[in-house]
């Protein structure tokens, strides 16, 4: 079977996935995991941390293996590894075709951590990580850095704050602590980071600090195995700019202790944090209020889903990059408005559609053209999907409407022209996200989720009734649709 059945195969079984755990769920777990090959009966998939492979054994082994089956019922295991941070973006096809050189090279930091003392980032790590190996940094890959990070208006005011951040000295007053950056997958918050980190490195006097939360629990964890503890404290406390990613991936009691105190000490203390996750702060589920609101109390920005014009700059600029090593690599620029146009999800499939191009030319020396690019890349178009709606942007909405302020909606009023209105809210918050009931009460002022499930129940009654009321949350639900 081919590369691209399997790669289509691959498709059809993270739509079944998607479909079965819902797209909050799908997106926190799966959305990084890519296909490396099947062997007769054998699927090999493979994630980047080993925090998300331990996670999907435990939680979802059997239904990844089902929605497999599902689509080819001659699979019997399917093999979960996880690959290396430097190999992030390779896809299937390029990895299959086995005499195709990357898009551009790709070289592991020497020392292997993204510790940056103020000399060269790739040399060696400065003397309080050495022999600590849970204490260095996450790696760093080469190629993310602000020069390669093409500005669009979705990401214009994220990069502006990192730039900032990156450019500050030692003694500087700090503007935003912490800089929080959230987005959904793929679209450079680790790009965003990791520049920071190489910009840190070439200031050449602040000590800078690039870890994956996932590398946060590692390293407190072993330092507590070897009784280190007090290395990885203080290698964070004399750190002056903590970069930290993935924060929706803390998990553990103890951790989520250090991390607050971390947090604590380092903005006290006036040293810079950034920090990087799929949503927005007041959304860490397990986080306790204080570090929330502390989280919050800083910078927070959003960087939205790319536009076309960014997505054919980012395209562009990749080609340029690839062509200094590859320089008859020719991407025709129909083709290149094409893949903008379809490919619509992230930075990630972006790379993906160029990297399977390149591998295409490499190995038959043939020339780029639309068909061939069309056959390509047709997995990687994705049917739009609604936009994620979020409980702020109800609340404001439905504010507006009838003419409330949202603190009305949170606060414990109960005059008529607050109560209806609220429980609207909590209706919409119920069917447009997939927040939990105690969370939604959370969210409403700290209410009770019987509460919220009152309202959910009052007002799928009244809907059923009440054709004005009806209409008229059809119109709220449109216009948080646009
Ligand atoms: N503005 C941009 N300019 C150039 N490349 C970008 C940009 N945004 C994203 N990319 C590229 O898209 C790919 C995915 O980006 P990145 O890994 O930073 O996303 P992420 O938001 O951290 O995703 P995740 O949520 O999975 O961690 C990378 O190859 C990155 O270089």
């Amino acid at each position: 079977m081919t590369t691209i059945n399997h790669q289509e195969r691959w498709t059809r079984v993270k739509g079944r996935l998607r479909a079965e755990v819902g797209e909050d769920i799908f997106s926190s777990w799966f959305a990084r995991m890519e296909l490396e090959s099947v062997e007769s009966e054998t699927v090999r998939l493979s994630v980047p941390t080993r925090f998300l492979k331990s996670w999907i054994q435990s939680h979802y082994a059997e239904r990844v293996l089902a929605c497999w089956q599902g689509e080819e019922p001659l699979v019997r295991r399917i093999d979960l590894s996880v690959r290396s941070a430097m190999m992030r973006p390779a896809t299937v096809a390029l990895r299959n075709a086995a005499a195709a050189p990357a898009v551009s090279r790709i070289e592991p930091a020497p020392t292997g951590f993204g510790m940056v003392n103020g000399h060269s980032a790739l040399s060696a790590p400065p003397a309080t990580t050495a022999g600590h190996d849970g204490i260095g940094g996450s790696p760093l890959d080469p190629r993310l850095t602000f020069d390669s990070f093409v500005v669009g208006r979705s990401n214009s005011l994220a990069h502006a704050a990192a730039k900032q951040v990156a450019s500050a000295r030692r003694g500087d007053p700090v503007m935003f602590n912490p800089l929080y950056v959230h987005a959904s997958v793929g679209l450079g918050k680790t790009h965003l980071l990791q520049a920071i980190a190489w910009a840190g490195n070439a200031g050449g006097e602040r000590r800078v600090l690039y870890l994956t939360a996932e590398k946060f629990v590692y390293g407190f964890v072993s330092s507590l195995r070897t009784q280190t503890t007090m290395a990885f404290k203080e290698v964070l406390r004399t750190t002056d700019v903590l970069l930290i990613d993935d924060l929706q991936f803390l998990q553990g009691k103890s951790t989520f202790a250090e991390f607050s105190h971390t947090l604590n000490a380092m903005i006290d203390a006036g040293r810079q944090v950034v920090v990087a996750a799929d949503r927005p702060p007041l959304d860490l589920e397990n986080l306790d209020d204080r570090v929330r609101s502390r989280l919050a109390g800083g910078l927070v920005v959003e960087m939205g889903s790319f536009g076309e014009d960014l997505r054919l700059e980012i395209l562009q600029s990749r080609v340029t990059s690839a062509r200094s090593h590859h320089a008859d690599f020719d991407v025709p620029a129909p083709v290149l408005s094409f893949i903008a146009k379809s490919v619509t999800h992230n930075g990630r499939d972006l790379e993906g559609a160029l990297n399977r191009l390149l591998a295409h030319s490499k190995l038959t020396g043939q020339p780029i053209t639309m068909e061939l690019a069309e056959r390509e890349i047709r997995d990687l178009v994705r049917p739009q999907e609604p936009r994620k709606v979020k409980i702020e942007e109800i609340q404001r909405i439905v504010a507006r409407r009838y003419n409330v302020s949202r603190g009305d909606l949170l606060s414990s009023r109960r005059t008529a022209n607050v109560v209806r209105p609220r429980q609207i809210a909590m209706y919409l918050a119920k069917t447009l996200t997939l927040r939990s009931l105690p969370e939604i009460g959370r969210r409403f002022g700290g209410r009770d989720h019987t509460t919220v499930l009152h309202a959910v129940r009052k007002i799928e009654n009244l809907v059923g009734n009440d054709l004005a009321l009806a209409e008229e949350i059809e119109a709220i639900k449109r216009e948080l649709q646009e």
